[in-house]
């Protein structure tokens, strides 16, 4: 085994949406960024006859029609692209998959590390992974690595079976579960904010922290994935991955160093720490609902029912929140509120921790309201923090103000941020996974998941309450905080904060 980063990766997959959309851009950016070593090659897997030459187009075209640079002549570049048109179900063709890599191992002197990226239907990860081992593509003489993608089973079940089948082929350590949340540059940032910043970590706890707020609303519908989604729904489409990385990130304890076990680690704890509810407690605790039509941006949208590939008496969730709560020292007594939905009135991901009031608070009078302190992490699209603090009103008055403090991260270096799958698809052949899943954390939050989704599934009497498209969601959204004292925090760049 070598520690080199020259290797092959095989995008199984690679005539499809993924490939086109994220992963070559992606490669192109670390080539011309000169992260990825010049010693690397890529081989398109999929069934349609392609030869190398209108692969190689086929990359050219999905890199002008992203929003990268491309610079120069993309001859060279191409020159690392191979495509060999097979079924991923016909073992037999493992053999030719293997002797190209082979050939291409020693054309661009790669010392065997192969690298398997599924851009593929879930269906299919199971059989490639077996047949990879079984048809001796996997390379004894450097490592081997396989990149997962979403979703990564429908429940706790199927997600067990799916790592069965994959550990029979690869190590865990082999393993890249991607959640491209995880490589979004703010939600790395949420392990600096807490851990490199004495104001924070010492009051990131039960005792200082009211409730915390995270947000992702999309102002898509469903666009033309109406197929799969309808199988899924929010619930396990977003809050089962996105969400609840977050939250462990949020909660998670300290880690005595930073690396991928110890950061692991502790995520695993917080995932474990999360209250599993009942049955019975879903409907308390949990929203669902779903798009009806509509106006976005003055123009109408139809309801999601009457997306193409839609069931028209679906009751699939586009939209979920939900309050979850940690029972361990720091966050006991803390609900945690999360919500995500489509064909809301914006796209957004914000981050709101709300901190409590101070015990006694001199400015506290009826014709004056302190804020309380919030600490708002941007994820997208604008990427920084803002601090909201109190300051006093300009004037001859006692009375206060909420002043924001905002630090923008992309303001600062935006061109040059690297996209999600950038990020991850170089962790992946660095050897790096701490931005990737361990099977632990996909474990706990499938068990944490099914009980809701049971829940609603055996649940068919009740209404189904639908929000307009182009609004924030269903007023139910809105009790679920109301019922604790609290209210969701604007979600806008330009918010208002005043209360
Ligand atoms: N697209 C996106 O933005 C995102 C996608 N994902 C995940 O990525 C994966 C891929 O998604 P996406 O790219 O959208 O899917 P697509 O349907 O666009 O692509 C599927 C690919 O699989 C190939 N394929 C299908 N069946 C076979 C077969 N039997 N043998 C060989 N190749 C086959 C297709 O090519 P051909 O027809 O030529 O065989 C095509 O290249 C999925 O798991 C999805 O959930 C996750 C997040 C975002
Ligand atoms: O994984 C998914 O994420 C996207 C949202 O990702 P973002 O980076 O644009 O926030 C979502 O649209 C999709 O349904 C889901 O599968």
């Amino acid at each position: 085994m070598n520690n080199h980063t020259y290797c092959s990766m095989v995008i199984f997959g690679a005539t499809g949406d993924l490939a086109k959309r994220k992963l070559f851009p992606s490669i192109y950016n670390l080539y011309k960024k000169g992260t990825l070593d010049k010693n690397f090659a890529v081989v398109g897997v999929a069934r349609r006859e392609w030869s190398d030459e209108v692969f190689r187009e086929n990359v050219t075209a999905s890199l002008q029609d992203s929003n990268i640079s491309i610079e120069g002549d993309l001859t060279e570049f191409l020159s690392h692209f191979r495509y060999l048109a097979f079924d991923v179900t016909n073992a037999a063709s493992y053999q030719d998959l293997h002797e190209l890599l082979n050939s291409l191992e020693q054309e661009f002197s790669i010392p065997g590390n192969r690298m398997f990226y599924m851009a593929m239907a879930p269906e299919f990860f199971g059989t490639i992974a077996s047949y990879l081992k079984s048809e001796g593509v996997t390379n004894e003489q450097g490592w081997n690595r396989l990149i997962i993608e979403k979703p990564f089973g429908h429940d706790f079940a199927s997600a067990q079976k799916l790592n069965e089948d994959l550990r029979q082929a690869f190590a865990e350590d082999e393993i890249y579960r991607i959640d491209h949340y995880l490589g979004k540059e703010m939600v790395q940032n949420i392990g600096v904010i807490r851990f490199a910043n004495a104001i924070f970590e010492s009051l990131w706890n039960n005792r200082h922290i009211s409730n915390i707020q995270i947000t992702s609303s999309e102002s898509l519908g469903v666009e033309d994935r109406g197929g799969y989604y309808d199988t899924s729904g929010a619930l396990r489409d977003m809050v089962q991955n996105h969400m609840i990385q977050m939250v462990a990130l949020l909660a998670m304890e300290p880690p005595i160093r930073l690396t991928t076990e110890e950061i692991r680690s502790e995520k695993i704890k917080a995932l474990r720490a999360l209250r599993p509810m009942t049955k019975d407690e879903v409907k308390q605790y949990f929203v669902r609902s779903q798009y009806g039509p509509g106006s976005m941006n003055g123009k109408e949208v139809p309801g999601y029912r009457s997306e193409p590939k839609v069931n028209p008496e679906s009751r699939t969730e586009t939209f979920v929140a939900g309050k979850l709560m940690i029972d361990n020292f720091r966050w006991a007594g803390v609900p945690i509120y999360i919500r995500t939905g489509k064909r809301m009135q914006e796209k957004s991901t914000k981050i709101v921790v709300e901190f409590k009031e101070l015990p006694m608070n001199l400015y506290s009078k009826s014709e004056n309201n302190v804020h309380p302190n919030l600490l708002i992490i941007h994820i997208q699209p604008d990427e920084g923090i803002s601090l909201i603090l109190n300051g006093k009103k300009i004037g001859m008055t006692d009375k206060t103000t909420p002043a924001k403090l905002d630090y923008c991260n992309h303001c600062i270096d935006g061109i040059n941020t690297p996209e999600a799958y950038e990020k991850l698809l170089n962790d992946a052949i660095h050897g790096d996974a701490t931005n990737f899943t361990h099977w632990d954390e996909v474990a706990l939050s499938w068990k944490f998941v099914d009980v809701i989704s049971e829940a609603w599934k055996e649940d068919t009497s009740s209404e189904f309450e639908l929000y307009p498209a182009g609004s924030m969601g269903p007023k139910a959204a809105d009790e679920l905080l109301a019922q604790d004292g609290f209210h969701w925090w604007p979600i806008g760049d330009d918010s208002d904060y005043s209360i």
